[in-house]
């Protein structure tokens, strides 16, 4: 039977099973295997660090819909409770984590999918949800909690999963109902006055769920970029920022939900950090499995969980047999340089007695000419897509401070006609057409445009070429953006167009990140050498 391997890790058989005709993922990896047989023990802390597209958050989003259901099944089969009772009792025992809302989303997508392969009938819902930024998303977000209660799985950014945290009063209806009880008949009050505090206990409606009383696993995905500590070489004007204004991540992770130990440094308490202290019960970190992902995971992100006493035991680290394998090797890199704002050619290796290249964590000098930059990348772009004409999905990654919506404009000129990533993951959002009309032929290609912090982490399994327009900001972040090609053992192409800057500093800084990720470019055959 297919999803044999999936199953004897310690998946649910039917989620196995769907696993394989879903997504196609009939067989564990080792590192997949280690994870969902880890996951499935409380005590066991967990950091996996291994490169990127190799499956570490749809394993981990597979075990725990997996686990959601072999505990459902345990409370009711079992122990013979109600369905509604065992539900309440799962009611948020999972939370992950994650740094953007695309990865929210498609681990909601995920879980829903394999729940209605695998468990048709069963209310999704009931299982897992996600918790995400942006108005219509809320509306509907907060309808689900009302109608459902709070789901044993809740994906979503920090800030949006702190907003869950806050208790809030009863929902208005429940309220309405209270005051329009018959004056003057007390005996009817008090009834209706018990069962919304009944209501309220269990967490069935009220506008966002009480506390994290119940929480026994705790996953951060792309935990560098959910905390995204100031490196050791960073300023200490920025170490202080970080330490007075803690990012939602680090809130969130913050003794309060886990009752952990005080940090060894403690943080200034704000307003959320002190209202979810108040809710005192919430269990301690010997009850709280604690799972971290990261391609780039390392020892900042190790020690700052430490420190906090998120951990009561060391981690089981699944690792890759060499912390530099970043990337998958499938994956051919380009490097453009365009110098004097016009030429483009390859990078070019280091030449003996220059300067020493600047340091990777170096800023670069500010782009004084960003509006002809961009349209040199764009043509760039759009000529490194005509060369290669890439088999599947184009990602085309910005520059930081750019508008991915004014970029697209350009590229457009360019007759490359992009949408921006998140149409992967909001049907609503329309998907472009070629042209005005259908075309004959096969398919048009996908052209996405993306910024590095929404595509952290995300899958998109058909793109065969990212293109990176700008110097990246460090290694890891090369990586990640590249990582978004050679998904689960597929082949992929990366170009990275960067100017030369002053002296060459940034094609130095592009030399830097390649050494640092022990990879070879490779020149571009379309350009000069
Ligand atoms: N065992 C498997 N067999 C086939 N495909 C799989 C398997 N496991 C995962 N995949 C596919 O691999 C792709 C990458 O998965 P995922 O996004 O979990 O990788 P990741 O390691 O978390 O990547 P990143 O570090 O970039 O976040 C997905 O399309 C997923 O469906």
């Amino acid at each position: 039977m297919a999803g044999r391997g999936f199953e004897q890790a310690g998946i649910d058989g039917r989620v196995a099973a769907a696993m394989a005709a879903v997504h196609g993922a009939a067989e564990p990896s080792a590192a997949q295997a280690a994870v969902v047989r880890q996951l499935a023990r409380p005590r066991s802390h967990l950091m996996v660090r291994q490169a990127t597209g190799t499956g570490k958050t749809y394993a981990v989003a597979a075990a725990l819909v997996s686990l959601a259901v072999q505990e459902h099944r345990a409370l009711t089969e079992r122990l013979g409770q109600s369905a509604a009772a065992a539900f309440a009792a799962q009611a948020l025992n999972t939370l992950v984590v994650v740094p953007n809302r695309e990865l929210a989303l498609q681990i909601e997508r995920w879980g829903s999918e394999l729940l209605a392969h695998a468990y048709p009938a069963a209310p999704r819902a009931k299982f897992i949800q996600r918790f995400v930024s942006g108005g219509e998303y809320e509306a509907a977000q907060r309808g689900v909690l009302r109608r459902h209660g709070a789901p044993a799985i809740a994906v979503g950014t920090p800030r949006c999963l702190l907003e869950l945290a806050l208790l809030r009063p009863a929902a208005p209806a429940l309220l309405r109902w209270l005051a329009d009880a018959p004056p003057g008949d007390a005996a009817e009050y008090l009834q209706r006055l018990k069962r919304v505090h009944g209501l309220c206990r269990q967490g069935r409606g009220l506008d966002s769920v009480a506390a994290f009383g119940g929480l026994r696993r705790l996953v951060v995905d792309e935990i560098d970029q959910v905390l995204r500590l100031p490196g050791p070489h960073a300023p200490e004007r920025e170490k202080r920022l970080r330490r007075d204004k803690p990012r939602p991540g680090q809130v969130l992770g913050h003794d309060p939900v886990l009752g952990a130990q005080e940090a060894r440094a403690p943080m200034p308490e704000r307003p959320a950090e002190r209202l979810l202290r108040s809710l005192g019960h919430v269990v301690g970190p010997r009850t709280v499995q604690v799972t971290a992902l990261s391609a780039t995971a390392g020892a900042a992100e190790r020690e700052w969980m430490r420190a906090r006493g998120w951990m009561a035991s060391a981690p089981v680290w699944i690792d890759n047999a060499e912390a530099r394998v970043v990337v998958p090797p499938a994956v051919t890199h380009h490097c453009l340089v365009v110098e004097d704002g016009r030429i483009v050619r390859n990078l070019r290796p280091k030449r003996a007695n220059l300067e020493a290249e600047p340091k990777e964590e170096e800023e670069p000098d500010q782009d004084t000419e960003q509006i002809p930059m961009m349209e040199i990348m764009a043509e760039a772009a759009a000529n490194a897509i005509e060369q290669l004409r890439p088999g599947g999905s184009v990602v085309v990654f910005t520059r930081p401070d750019a508008s991915t919506a004014r970029f697209g404009r350009v590229l457009e000129r360019y007759g490359v006609l992009a949408q921006d990533v998140m149409a992967r993951f909001d049907p609503r959002i329309a998907q472009p057409g070629p042209g005005p009309g259908p075309e004959p032929g096969p398919e048009p290609r996908r052209v996405l445009i993306a910024c590095e912090e929404a595509a952290r982490g995300i899958d998109l399994p058909d793109a065969s070429l990212v293109l990176i327009l700008d110097i990246p900001r460090s290694a890891a972040s090369y990586a990640h953006m590249a990582g978004r090609t050679a998904r689960f053992g597929r082949a992929g192409t990366v170009v990275s167009v960067v100017p030369a800057g002053a002296r060459g500093c940034y094609e130095g800084k592009m030399r830097g990140i390649f050494a640092r990720l022990g990879i070879e470019p490779a020149p571009a055959p379309f350009v000069a050498a």
